[in-house]
């Protein structure tokens, strides 16, 4: 059994002999550090959200309005954080949530490019799982081993183009991918001001399509290819991407096109975990996309009853998680799993895999200790009735 605190103990002996942390301990220090190597297209691309970010905000002040009670003496010295699912075993609650664009954020050591894969690499070496997007600077075949041992999920934004989904399908099964998880929010951009002030976004300039423009299916479709009209291959993205008509009537399509675990994310309504569920999904994802999609009422306020109506299914959980304290709170609201999104994002732009990998041990070590310290020592004592409602 991982002892993820010993990161902690580690830190205040390194110090003993002068030696410094090398990145910084919290949310806030992450996303400073990322901001001196970004340029400000691409961190406000990141950082920012739909609307007056009222979304985005409300998702991470959620958290703090459950606390979590405390027990003593509950012999809670060795802590469990480990998790099933879709039959395999976890060494933590955490996975990398999907970010289209991560693959140009690995600005850190000068050479940007191949952030997907130092994402990959963060995985394999913690175990936590990676959704990867269909949104990738390098292809999935090349992302793929970069997992090492840790499962692979490959999350599909279903283009509007039938055939290019199932490539994308097929093409994930054969590189090793774990599963499909469906985007269902983003079916048209949200409204960004940040990026409208900007008037750009990094997909318009041609980043990140890496998964089109190898794609056969997306290349029969121009006229040259992409390598000889990059922007022919943008305009033809553009057209693609979006899926304003996809409805539940294709669910029965998607499923069909997997045998592996199919997850659909961007559910937040009860209703709509039914209808999925009845249509022959694995397991739900509630998120509202970080609050970059439509403005909501916080994501978390919405996984309890997402779980209840999920009725066991499996239902991964993110939006602003920037906490190990938050991790706890979202596994007591009935999260198989938690993700993080733009907290490993200032991880990769910072320091690339080991800035990645630091981020996932804050969170695991503060998560560790704030069950210990609490009295639990397992995510299955991590329940709804150790949290109270702070008004
Ligand atoms: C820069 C950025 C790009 C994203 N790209 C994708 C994507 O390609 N596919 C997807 O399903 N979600 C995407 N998301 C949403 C994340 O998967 C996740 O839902 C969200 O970041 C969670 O909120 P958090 O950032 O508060 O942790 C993106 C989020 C960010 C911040
Ligand atoms: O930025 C995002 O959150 C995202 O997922 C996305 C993907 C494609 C186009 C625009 C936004």
């Amino acid at each position: 059994m991982a002892n993820f605190s010993d990161f902690n103990i580690g830190v205040y002996l390194n110090g003993l002999f002068g030696t410094m942390p090398s990145f910084p301990l919290e949310y806030a220090g992450w996303e400073a550090a990322a901001r001196t190597h970004l340029d400000d297209v691409l961190y406000d691309y990141v950082a920012g959200g739909a609307g007056d970010e009222a979304t985005q905000d409300g998702n991470v002040h959620a958290f703090r309005r459950w606390g979590i009670a405390p027990r003593m003496l509950a012999g809670a010295a060795e802590r469990d954080l480990s998790i099933e699912l879709f039959g395999r075993r976890y060494p933590t609650p955490l996975f990398l949530a999907p970010i289209g664009v991560v693959g140009i954020m690995d600005v850190a050591d000068g050479e940007a490019g191949h952030g997907d894969q130092e994402a990959a690499r963060a995985a394999a070496a913690t175990g936590v799982p990676a959704v990867m997007s269909t949104l990738m600077q390098d292809p999935m075949e090349d992302v793929a081993p970069e997992l090492g041992e840790t499962p692979g999920f490959f999350q599909l934004y279903t283009p509007n183009d039938r055939e290019l989904a199932e490539s994308f399908v097929r093409r994930a099964e054969a590189a090793g991918y774990a599963g499909i998880v469906v985007t269902l929010d983003t079916w048209s951009l949200g409204w960004r001001p940040r990026d409208l002030r900007h008037a750009s976004m990094p997909q318009l300039q041609g980043k990140c399509l890496a998964n089109y423009t190898s794609d056969p299916v997306f290349r029969s479709r121009l006229e040259k290819t992409p390598e000889e009209d990059p922007g022919a291959a943008t305009l033809a993205w553009a057209m693609t991407f979006g899926n304003p008509g996809l409805s539940w009537d294709d669910l029965e399509w998607l499923r069909s096109l997997t045998e592996l675990p199919l997850l659909l994310k961007g559910i937040c309504h009860p209703d709509d975990v039914r209808r999925a569920k009845d249509g022959g999904v694995d397991g739900i994802y509630c998120s509202n996309h970080g609050g970059r999609q439509a403005a909501s009422a916080p994501a978390l306020d919405f996984l309890p009853d997402v779980v209840a109506a999920a009725d066991g299914m499996p239902v991964l959980f993110d939006s602003g998680v920037r906490t190990g304290v938050d991790v706890v709170k979202a596994l007591a609201l009935g999260a198989t799993a938690v993700g993080i999104g733009r907290p490993y994002g200032w991880g990769i732009a910072m320091g690339g895999a080991a800035g990645a990998q630091h981020v996932l041990q804050c969170l695991l070590a503060e998560a560790d200790l704030t069950m210990g310290l609490n009295g639990y020592a397992s995510i299955a004592e991590l329940t709804r009735d150790i949290l109270v409602r702070i008004p």
